[in-house]
């Protein structure tokens, strides 16, 4: 398809925490954000969860793995269709579905994320790129984070004046340095990209099996608690933190942590468990090429304010949330997959050296014709 200008775009994101879909409406050519659109957000439900959760870790198509890729699908097919009507001024003309990400080991060079977009593409009479991540890891990238070429556009949209981190504290956290002194994200210097641990997911766990809840809602258990030093301390000689970036996670990559916290009072468990994602991003700070002006914090985990206080702390940075600055960080993610659909019409690149460890400039992506 030729894209001339900017046009409108519908992203939507199935995120590791497993909490629901996020879509959102964007007009860009690809390159410049012109405006933010509406958006939307689609909890799945426990049972809906559950289907998730039992297909996780796997890689071919058995029983769990299609119940988990017809639910993602049905899911998202209600969803999108009702965004495209929402206001037909934003009527999109390409749509960026990310899927469900299933499994993640780019060391083996796989990656899996439910959800066919090309039934996608029929059932909404729509162009939809998907398998974003695929391209990637085939040449020997990390696959992820691919957000980071969209927080440079952010970057730009917001006129920052200094290098910044982006900062995503979804089930996994991730960090982007961007200096916006460049011109395009793909040079050399602009950005630095990686995941810098658990951020909400094993909290999360805690939650769900302790006390039937489904995340430690603004930190309030966190805050009752102490965190236990010993197991931060481990946590952070995990191999993890000693490999340079770029490097990504897979959601259940630090597993055993839930059974670390096993002994400890409910508030302590939840206290260190929250320790542990900021202790992460502290560590990954030490990484930044510049010390950034600031943090600009996205993803649900910016509302655990037992979390924000932590980042403050341990890092001894400006913390914002990025709502603070006009953007909406539940929908950053969303957002990114409209911007990289439109990348990857144009043939633009989504990642490149400094953002998944890639050797070269990929743009990632299938386009599925209706
Ligand atoms: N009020 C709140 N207080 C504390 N935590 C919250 C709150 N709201 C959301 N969260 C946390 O944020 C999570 C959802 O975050 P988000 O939607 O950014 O994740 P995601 O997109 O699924 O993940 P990822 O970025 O890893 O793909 C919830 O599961 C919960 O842990
Ligand atoms: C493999 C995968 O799905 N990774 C997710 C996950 O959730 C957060 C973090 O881990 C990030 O690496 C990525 O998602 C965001 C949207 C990204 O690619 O930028």
């Amino acid at each position: 398809m030729k894209i001339a200008g900017p046009i409108w775009a519908l992203g939507a994101m199935s995120g590791t925490s497993l909490d629901g879909v996020d879509a959102a409406l964007l007009r860009t050519d690809g390159e410049t954000i012109t405006a933010f659109g509406e958006s939307d957000y689609r909890p799945y439900s426990p049972e809906e969860r559950a289907k998730i959760a039992a297909a996780l870790g796997q890689w071919s198509d058995g029983a769990d793995v299609a119940q988990a890729a017809e639910m993602v699908e049905t899911v998202h097919a209600a969803l999108l269709s009702r965004m495209m009507t929402v206001d037909l001024e934003q009527a999109p003309e390409i749509i960026g579905f990310h899927g469900q990400t299933l499994a993640h080991d780019p060391a083996n060079q796989r990656t899996h994320q439910t959800g066919d977009g090309a039934l996608l593409a029929e059932i909404l009479q729509r162009t939809v790129v998907w398998d974003f991540r695929t391209a990637d890891v085939q040449l020997g990238g990390q696959g992820a984070p691919l957000a980071p070429f969209f927080h440079f556009a952010c970057a730009k949209y917001l006129k920052l004046p200094a290098p910044t981190v982006f900062l995503n504290l979804g089930g996994v956290g991730n960090v982007t340095y961007v200096d916006p002194s460049y011109d395009a994200p793909q040079q050399s210097g602009a950005l630095l990209a990686f995941d810098t641990g658990p951020a909400n997911a094993p909290l999360n766990d805690l939650m769900q099996a302790r006390l039937g809840q489904a995340y430690d809602q603004n930190g309030a258990l966190a805050t009752q608690g102490t965190a236990n030093t010993e197991i931060v301390t481990a946590f952070l000689n995990h191999g993890y933190f000693h490999k340079m970036p770029p490097k990504s996670l897979d959601r259940d990559d630090f597993n055993g942590l839930s059974d670390r916290v096993a002994d400890l009072e409910d508030a302590d468990a939840a206290a260190t468990l929250a320790e542990c994602c900021a202790a992460a991003v502290a560590r990954a700070m030490e990484h930044m090429p510049k010390t950034p002006a600031q943090i600009l914090v996205c993803g649900g985990g910016r509302r655990n304010a037992h979390i924000m206080a932590r980042l403050r702390a341990l890092t001894g940075l400006r913390v914002d949330d990025i709502d603070d600055h006009g953007l909406d960080g539940d929908m950053l993610e969303a957002q990114a997959f409209a911007y990289l659909a439109v990348r990857v019409a144009r043939g633009l690149p989504t990642s490149c050296p400094s953002t998944t460890g890639v050797a070269a400039n990929v743009g990632g992506g299938t386009i599925s014709h209706p």
